[in-house]
């Protein structure tokens, strides 16, 4: 494995904490505070957000619930939450993701907290979400949304973390060169659908874990069918031989599992991939450099 983060608990319990979504903003925030305490209070000490939670998903809403992160304070009140509550819990928060504002900008940004509160990394999904099955679901997020332009790897007290958002995890790349730069852990807060849920949300995270031996765990919404994206749900944690560890239905919940990176030393010797790589047939590269955050 590559460089490890400073110091970490290489064992601790995960929340993935499926959180229902409403069009009332105040109301998600403080039922996504509550959910963090509740999962710190049986012990996480990390947690995991959905994709959206601060508002519905729809290119409608994305810049009414924005948020300008730099701004803080009263232009962030999902931001200021999750940064108080990681900090007064002494938690790491991977704080899902809402939609952020950045001058005449909207992104789909991933904050992630320290356990002293801080911002640690911020991810913005860099595929956007842009598919048309025809009958079944067509979604453009570039209407509004404009693309990140970076990687993003955190070392955190929980060791270190690539962050994806949703479409993101479709593309192994991304998978590679987060565990070519040393992670343990990839989180990734989605909202797949009814049409793409059934199919592909498990097998792309047993596929991200199985093929990079390392945890995967992804964060949902609950599922709401009023609304006009209807959320597969279905939070998970994966671990590095590919096997689901824990998961669960559509409905709002919080999954507690434990997460030991010991297992990924150990599924590395017993299946020795990276000693076996054909790299005179074909290589990665990391254009940005292998530096993390
Ligand atoms: O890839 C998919 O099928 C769903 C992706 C998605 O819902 C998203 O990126 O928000």
């Amino acid at each position: 494995m590559a460089a490890a983060a400073s110091s970490f608990r290489p064992q601790f319990k995960v929340a993935l904490c499926q959180l229902s979504v409403t069009a009332d903003k105040a109301r998600n925030i403080a039922r996504a505070r509550a959910a963090i305490e509740s999962a710190a209070a049986d012990g996480a000490k990390l947690v995991l957000l959905p994709e959206i939670w601060n508002g519905p998903y729809s290119n409608e809403s994305f810049p009414e619930y924005a948020e300008d992160i730099e701004a803080g304070g009263d232009a962030a009140p999902s931001f200021s939450m999750m940064s108080d509550v990681a900090r007064s819990l002494q938690i790491t928060l991977v704080g899902g993701s809402i939609s952020e504002r950045s001058g005449n900008s909207l992104y789909n940004t991933c904050c992630v907290f320290g356990s002293d509160g801080k911002l640690k990394g911020k991810h913005r999904k860099v595929h956007l979400f842009d598919i048309d099955i025809p009958g079944k679901i067509t979604f453009q997020e570039s209407k509004t949304l404009t693309a990140g332009q970076d990687l993003t790897v955190v070392d955190t007290d929980v060791g270190r973390i690539g962050i994806g958002i949703c479409y993101d995890i479709r593309f192994q790349e991304l998978a590679m060169l987060y565990a070519a730069r040393g992670a343990h852990l990839l989180c990734y807060p989605g909202a797949f659908n009814m049409t793409t849920g059934p199919l592909h949300w498990e097998l792309l995270q047993r596929a991200r874990a199985a093929d990079n031996q390392l945890f995967v765990a992804t964060c949902a919404p609950a599922r709401d069918t009023s609304s006009s994206y209807v959320a597969w749900g279905h939070s998970t944690l994966v671990g590095p031989f590919g096997e689901v560890i824990a998961t669960t239905e559509h409905d709002e919940s919080t999954i507690i599992a434990e997460i030991d990176y010991s297992l990924i030393e150990q599924r590395r010797q017993f299946l020795p991939l990276r000693h076996q790589r054909r790299g005179d047939l074909y290589q990665l590269v990391d254009v940005q450099g292998s530096g993390s955050k």
